[in-house]
């Protein structure tokens, strides 16, 4: 992991000279409240718990004009990146307790920061193993998405911080048949069950063998109303899908978070843009989560592309960040560290920008709807006119 490149951030940071570097963020990054994005104090005993663990912390705040008639409506979110905690050839039950350590302690600094709502990244209590397409030992690391161990401890975790908590995991469904589901829990404040939402699109690219695991998902796109705000959760390659994140968004989502897992070569240009594209469309905050550091597992496997056979996924980037309503985006964990990201955001802004770009209320959502309607059918005609002149 550490011949990996760190950051951009830290590049430009390093060879911009002040005065440029000022604009190159300014275009990069976006402007909140006409200004940088401003980071926040992290507490001594945040600081501490991230020496000791091994992971970074970083902390930015992200405002809305005042209003006359509403309040602030202030809330820090985090979110966390994190590596396995063992060999991938250690027995299921010692790989998934080396992670919920690591994880535990990245809780409690975030519950020292006083985070309110936190989502943790995509099945993070197993090895990214659908790799592999084997189904043993991994699915074994499904569980009940309401007694399983892992959501157990997400429950502890939510009543000892009064934190609502985003648990994406691998779900055994025992009451049909035991079938297996990329699911995220929302778990409220006082350690309660909201409710689940379940990966809408199962990738079907590079080593990305979901689909022999589980199928999409058929729940929709609910957001969670929260003591903190409205949450939805948009899992991974649904990030690919404008209308994914819109159908979150017109349901009245403040927060969506993207919780992944996704490697360099495939996706890593692409990490920045889409999740900023829809903060921005869709007048909502967006926390993106992607997992970090390369997982070795102990049999070879394929790409269906050729070239050799390999035993691992390739590099994941980390980068977790979070993009706002108005278009900018704060600064990113590493691509190489496990960590927390913090943001303190005032969630008036999202119908602040809905006030001020009105898509909502220019969206053709008749027309679209109307023209999804005929596009379905199996005897649709794709609306192209030729050039009558070409031949
Ligand atoms: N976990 C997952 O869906 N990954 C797919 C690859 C990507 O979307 O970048």
């Amino acid at each position: 992991m550490s011949k990996q490149f760190k950051s951009v951030q830290e590049t430009l940071e390093k060879y911009i000279p002040a005065e440029e570097l000022s604009e190159v963020k300014r275009i990069l990054y976006g402007y909140n409240r006409g200004q940088h994005v401003k980071s926040i104090p992290i507490c001594q005993e945040a600081l501490d718990l991230a020496n000791k663990n091994n992971f970074e912390i970083v902390a930015s705040k992200v405002e809305a004009e005042p209003e006359q008639l509403r309040k602030p409506r202030i809330v820090r979110l985090g979110i966390i990146q994190n590596s396995i905690g063992a060999e991938t050839t250690a027995p299921v039950q010692d790989q998934y307790l080396a992670i919920e350590a690591k994880i535990e302690k990245m809780i409690d600094a975030a519950g020292a920061m006083g985070v309110n709502v936190l989502c943790l990244q995509e099945t993070w209590h197993m090895p990214f193993a659908f790799c592999t397409r084997e189904r043993y030992p991994w699915v074994e690391f499904a569980e009940s998405a309401t007694t399983g161990q892992s959501i157990k401890f997400i429950q502890r975790m939510a009543r000892k911080y009064n934190m609502v908590i985003i648990s994406p995991m691998l779900e055994r469904d025992e009451v049909h048949a035991g079938t297996i589901h990329n699911t995220a829990v929302v778990v409220g404040n006082n350690g309660n069950i909201i409710g689940k939402s379940r990966k809408n699109h199962i990738p079907r690219t590079g080593d990305f063998n979901e689909s022999t695991y589980y199928m999409e998902s058929t729940l929709g796109h609910p957001v969670f109303e929260t003591i903190y705000g409205k949450i939805g959760i948009n899992i991974c390659y649904g990030r690919h899908h404008n209308l994914n994140w819109l159908a979150y968004g017109l349901n009245g989502a403040e927060i969506v978070f993207n919780p992944s897992a996704t490697v360099g070569e495939l996706s890593e240009p692409m990490w920045g843009v889409e999740a900023r594209n829809a903060a921005m469309t869709n007048n909502y905050f967006v926390g993106s989560i992607n997992r970090v550091g390369t997982e070795y597992f102990p049999n070879e496997f394929t790409s269906g592309n050729g070239k050799p056979a390999h035993k691992d996924f390739g590099h994941f980037y980390g980068s977790s960040y979070f993009s706002s309503p108005d278009n900018c985006c704060t600064p990113s964990l590493s691509r190489v560290s496990d960590g927390l990201n913090i943001s303190e955001v005032d969630l008036n802004l999202c119908q602040q920008v809905k006030d001020k770009w009105n898509f909502q209320m220019t969206g053709r959502y008749e027309l679209y709807a109307k023209f999804l309607e005929d596009y379905i059918k199996p005897n649709y005609q794709p609306n192209i006119i030729r050039d009558p002149s070409m031949k």
